[in-house]
């Protein structure tokens, strides 16, 4: 499984961020913020984004610790790591980049305020493993938040649906050349437990003493926050 989805990110990760931006039409800039926001990290803090890709949440979370803060942004997709330097260089941050495991980093325990992951909780084999093993490497009191897909109800959930099986998959294969990736994309972020079904993932990792969730655009996607014990 994790082998499919490494390669089928390396297919489409020279084409990720414009495709990206199209289909969100921006606003992941604007849910990485309050992902940024939610997750405490200040001036110094020391951040681990899981999953980075081609690095904006990292880079997000650069702009806020500033010089005398750490980042590290990590993904098991080289070819999705491959721009995240050059972006970082250009927007004049510093960030380091590693290819890791979500689901078994090689860093030691108690090692940063803050670890993160965007829109990559889903793709992981075991959630409940990468949730354990993302607060073992933050220190008690600090914080984990995962930035995820939900699935909106009413008439408003009607038309993301409609978006998302229909205009995702198009607009997505047109850009990328690959369709498939971005009918998976979608269809997995339906299945994906969202809301109260993803904070009882949060407590069978029994890492946290504290968990919450803080819906985005009428339940879109949801920002995570848990609280290392
Ligand atoms: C949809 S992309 C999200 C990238 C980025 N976080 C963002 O918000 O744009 C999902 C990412 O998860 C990465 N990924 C999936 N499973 C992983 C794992 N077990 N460990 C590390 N990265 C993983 C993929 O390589 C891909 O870069």
């Amino acid at each position: 499984m994790s082998t499919e989805v490494r390669q089928m990110f390396s297919s489409i990760a020279t084409r990720y961020d414009v495709t990206n931006e199209v289909l969100s039409l921006g606003i992941h800039r604007l849910w990485r913020r309050s992902a940024v926001k939610l997750s405490g990290a200040k001036e110094g803090s020391h951040v681990l984004d899981c999953a980075t890709g081609t690095g904006d949440l990292a880079l997000a979370f650069k702009r806020k610790v500033g010089s005398t803060g750490r980042v590290v942004g990590t993904d098991f997709c080289p070819e999705m790591l491959e721009s995240a330097p050059a972006k970082a260089a250009k927007a004049g941050l510093e960030v380091e980049f590693q290819v890791q495991d979500a689901m078994a980093l090689t860093l030691p325990d108690n090692t940063f305020d803050v670890a993160s992951i965007s829109f990559g909780i889903r793709n992981v084999d075991d959630p409940v493993q990468c949730l354990k093993e993302m607060a073992r490497v933050v220190r008690p009191g600090g914080r984990v938040v995962v930035l995820e897909f939900g699935q909106p109800t009413g008439p408003y959930g009607a038309l993301f649906r409609f978006y998302s099986k229909t205009v995702m998959p198009a607009i997505g294969g047109l850009l990328t050349g690959n369709r498939a990736a971005y009918q998976y994309l979608p269809r997995t972020a339906a299945a994906f437990p969202a809301g109260d079904r993803f904070l009882s993932l949060m407590d069978q990792a029994g890492a946290y003493s504290e968990r919450a969730a803080h819906p985005l655009l009428f339940g879109t996607a949801y920002v995570y926050v848990g609280t290392v014990r």
